[in-house]
């Protein structure tokens, strides 16, 4: 793999690989750009099936960052941290207080949270070897678990896209399809059943599909099967990329809105449902709410404020769609020009000279 071949292409600014032999820790964290802010994104901890992977989907997920702080309105750049190895066996505290040294070298220009594979116990532990890191216990003065406020910001974008797509924001009677149902969507889902949805669930952990089962009345399908569903809305709230050459032409509903990340494999996949008129609330618009619920903790964490911001994610979605139907562009694009508007502007109005502690001038006391 061409490794800056692969950074010039959505000009990444580092890539730090970090490791430590005692605790098995092998990470990659990646930072795509900080022009707005210090770039903040959460860790994943996964099995990947090569290094190349890891390096793909660490560079993949800090672009997506990237984009997620701008368009929420936060002083905030984007990257992001893959952890490889299994979260079941893997796991020990030295090798997440390793991973906490590492970030503490960076001074400030990464801060963590959680992702898929990491809890807020793990995001303690790195707090023991530096602050740059959010999602911590509530006794700390924190917000602990952005799960189910993400939850809440997925639920009120589908919100919007059914708006769009049925003319009417109800989700009752609807029937949704959801793909893992994992710490976000579980709690999705108590919003889609208290609505009157009806829920078609997958997920590859079986215990995970008995819990949304027993508790929802869902009902179950194998992992391959939920894009052949019968549904108005699919909601992917697993891993990335599931909508690709192979699945675009299975998936019959009208709507698509998840909490997933990258959840288009690749941008041409955003212009066939654009063109096939699925309404598509692209992934890092609707799922906002986790991000700007940690990055509240760098103000003094208050929730009621955190609710009101992701309340506001109903109308986020539809300014994309408005954007989308204004300039006829696909709706991933149309969240692009709004972030890339918004890193531009303060690029620009960073242009002039300003004195810091680490100019040359400071050396002349
Ligand atoms: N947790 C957050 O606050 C947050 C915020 C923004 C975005 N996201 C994104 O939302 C998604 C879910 O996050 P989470 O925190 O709920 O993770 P999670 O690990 O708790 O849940 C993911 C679920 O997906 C299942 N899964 C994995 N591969 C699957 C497959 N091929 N088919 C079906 N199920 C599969 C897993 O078994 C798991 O139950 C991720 O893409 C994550 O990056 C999470
Ligand atoms: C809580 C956040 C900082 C990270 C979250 N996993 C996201 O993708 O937005």
């Amino acid at each position: 793999m061409e490794i800056f071949k692969n950074m010039e292409e959505y000009d990444y600014e580092q890539l730090v690989f970090c490791q430590d032999k005692n605790s098995g820790l092998k990470a990659i964290i990646a930072i795509h750009d900080t022009t707005i802010g210090p770039a903040l994104g959460g860790t994943r901890m996964w099995t990947y099936q090569t290094e190349e992977d890891a390096i793909i989907d660490a560079l993949r997920l800090a672009k997506g960052m990237t984009y997620k702080n701008a368009a929420a309105g936060l002083d905030l750049g984007g990257g992001k941290t893959v952890i490889i190895g299994n979260p079941k066996t893997d796991k020990n505290p030295e090798l997440f207080r390793a991973f906490g040294r590492y970030i503490q070298s960076l001074n400030g220009r990464y801060i963590t949270a959680e992702d898929v594979g990491t809890t807020v116990k793990d995001m303690d532990i790195i707090h023991q070897e530096t602050d740059y890191v959010t999602g911590i216990s509530p006794e700390f003065g924190s917000s602990g678990n952005p799960s189910p406020i993400t939850a809440y910001g997925v639920y009120r974008g589908m919100k919007a896209a059914a708006k769009e797509a049925f003319g009417d924001d109800s989700l009752e009677g609807r029937t949704i399809a959801v793909q893992g149902v994992g710490n976000v969507a579980y709690t999705l889902c108590e919003y889609l059943h208290r609505e009157g949805a009806k829920l078609i669930v997958t997920d590859i952990n079986q215990t995970a599909v008995q819990r949304a089962v027993e508790a929802f009345g869902a009902k179950a399908v194998d992992p391959n099967d939920i894009y052949d569903v019968e549904c108005d809305i699919y909601a992917p709230c697993a891993l990335g990329a599931t909508i690709n050459d192979n699945t675009i032409n299975r998936i019959t509903a009208k709507v698509i809105a998840g909490s997933a990340n990258n959840q288009l494999q690749r941008s041409s996949h955003g212009d066939i449902l654009f063109e096939k008129g699925v309404v598509y609330a692209p992934d890092y618009i609707i799922n906002a709410g986790g991000v700007i619920n940690v990055a509240d903790e760098l103000y003094g964490y208050n929730r009621e404020r955190v609710l009101k911001k992701v309340e506001m994610i109903y109308d986020s979605v539809m300014n994309v769609f408005e954007i989308s139907k204004r300039d006829g562009i696909p709706t991933y694009l149309a969240a692009d020009r709004m972030a890339e508007e918004r890193i531009e502007s303060v690029r620009k109005s960073r242009r002039q000279f300003l004195r810091n502690e680490h100019h040359v001038l400071s050396r002349r006391k």
